[in-house]
């Protein structure tokens, strides 16, 4: 019987934030902010465009004047103008983004001129065949951004057009929250190095090492590894020793967190820090444990401790699960929790009576045609249980219907067998209960990774008229 609690999966989330502090504030140039949050907000110190810009290859005239032949008393490109003003009777030849000559106050595209011969002093004439109207192809000062405007607040995340925005209003230093150093631990005495082949007896390559800091790269942390500690008491206490050394602010270790008798990260976290929770009414994922450490040597910060289950699934999911908001909370992230969507099965799926289960599954956008109704049977139909081939409902032509995401399981969900996290986009919320839960049913699913690159059906997807 484990000395252990169960608490629910939402309790054990609200313990792990009620842990995790934002970290403060640092200055990054502006290649290092992609993807951090800001801690600042940022003001636009001048006006963009900061001059009167033509929108058109063409000619700058006097609205008033309409259509005619002109004299052409100069030019104005991006980047250089004649600094001629022009005057009633008068245009100047203007190319897009060049700032609208003094005087001037419409541009006519090029395609409404024609240029006239040039007389006998030189002089470039221009025939307007069309009257301009005011304010024709310009771009007010300050029309896009406004100086003084706030282009970005504190708290927002960085991301590629932020990137450009920043760099349009010049905005080269940026105070941005910290980003978290998260070291990664395998542990087991079966736990080999993945170059290891062939296997010795009894030997498994470490598969949840290499995965932990690929996800907690991909959050933005700054990752230490710190290979594999053997199932000893002293060997796994030098491990921690370690990971405090480093200054880590999280430790993430996978395995030696069930009920074995060389299970030894609960007791080795009883005795040097305090654990918050040791089991979790999840599936997979029962074991996960979280623990802080007060450092007294370094000031008395804390450092927070996953211990999660050695199954690479399980190790994938709770980290997702619980890691993951943390270290988005620790960077900035105003609301670090995965985000749902309503999502509807493609196959049946067997119930777990005594835990909520996060099924693995792959979401796929669809198309309901209009005066469809979803139904199990033809959600069943369209239905792939095989990870290899996910295929989902075919898409339907014309007219559009509703727009549905449709969750296509992994297949086997044992928490041993990773080919069932391959191209999971989503983790499907399936509460405990026993029986079938019938394809077509409809469910909420945390999503893990980018709907940008999820799989096209069979026959690609149909597309909106126009486009
Ligand atoms: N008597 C009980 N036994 C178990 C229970 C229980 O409640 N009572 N819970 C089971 C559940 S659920 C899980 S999950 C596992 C978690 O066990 P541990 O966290 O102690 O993990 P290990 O025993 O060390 O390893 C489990 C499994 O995973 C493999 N593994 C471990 N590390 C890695 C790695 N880095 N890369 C790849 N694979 C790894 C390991 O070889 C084992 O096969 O406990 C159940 N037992
Ligand atoms: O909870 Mo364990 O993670 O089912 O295998």
């Amino acid at each position: 019987m484990s000395a252990y609690r169960m608490i629910s999966i939402p309790d054990a989330q609200d313990i792990v934030l009620t842990h995790t502090q934002t970290l403060g504030a640092v200055t990054v140039g502006l290649s290092g902010a992609l993807g951090r949050v800001l801690a600042e907000d940022v003001r636009a110190p001048d006006s963009l465009p900061p001059f009167p810009a033509s929108i058109k290859d063409g000619y700058a005239v006097v609205a008033t004047d309409g259509a005619g032949e002109y004299l052409v008393i100069g030019e104005s490109r991006a980047g250089q103008l004649d600094n001629v003003p022009v005057r009633p009777g008068t245009v100047a030849y203007i190319t897009t983004g060049a700032p609208v000559p003094e005087g001037a106050d419409a541009v006519v595209q090029v395609e409404d001129t024609e240029r006239l011969p040039s007389g006998p002093d030189g002089e470039h004439r221009v025939h307007i065949k069309k009257a301009a109207k005011f304010g024709q192809d310009i771009r007010p000062v300050g029309s896009d951004i406004a100086e003084g405007d706030i282009v970005l607040k504190a708290g927002e995340l960085v991301g590629v057009a932020e990137i450009g925005i920043l760099a349009t209003v010049g905005a080269v230093h940026l105070k941005v929250h910290s980003t978290p150093k998260v070291g990664v631990l395998s542990t087991g005495d079966e736990v080999v190095d993945p170059s290891t082949l062939p296997l010795g007896p009894g030997q498994i390559r470490d598969a949840n090492r290499a995965m932990l800091l690929a996800a907690a790269a991909r959050a933005g942390a700054e990752v230490v590894d710190l290979g594999v500690a053997r199932d000893t008491e002293g060997h796994l206490e030098g491990c921690l020793a370690t990971a405090i050394e480093r200054g880590l602010d999280v430790l993430v270790t996978s395995g030696g967190v069930s009920m074995g008798d060389r299970d030894l990260i609960k007791p080795l976290l009883e005795r040097q820090g305090t654990i918050h929770f040791g089991r979790v009414r999840m599936k997979p994922g029962k074991p996960l444990t979280f623990a802080t450490l007060t450092l007294q040597e370094q000031g008395g910060r804390k450092m927070l401790i996953f211990g999660l289950p050695g199954n690479p699934v399980s190790s994938f999911v709770c980290f997702n699960l619980v890691v993951l908001p943390a270290l988005r909370k620790m960077a900035g992230w105003a609301s670090p929790e995965l985000r749902r969507v309503a999502a509807r099965l493609t196959s049946d799926l067997k119930l777990d009576p005594e835990r909520p289960e996060y099924h693995r599954a792959t979401l796929q956008w669809s198309l309901v045609p209009a005066g469809t109704r979803t139904s199990a049977t033809s959600a069943t139909a369209a239905s792939s249980d095989d990870s290899t081939s996910p295929s989902g409902p075919q898409p339907q032509p014309q007219p559009l219907g509703a727009c549905e995401l449709w969750a296509i399981s992994t297949g086997n969900q044992i928490s041993s067998r990773l080919l069932s996290a391959r191209s999971a986009n989503a983790l499907l919320e399936i509460p405990s209960a026993s029986g079938i839960l019938p394809a077509g049913s409809l469910v909420s699913a945390l999503l893990i990774d980018d709907l940008g690159g999820m799989p096209v059906p069979p026959g690609g997807v149909a597309t909106t008229p126009g486009f």
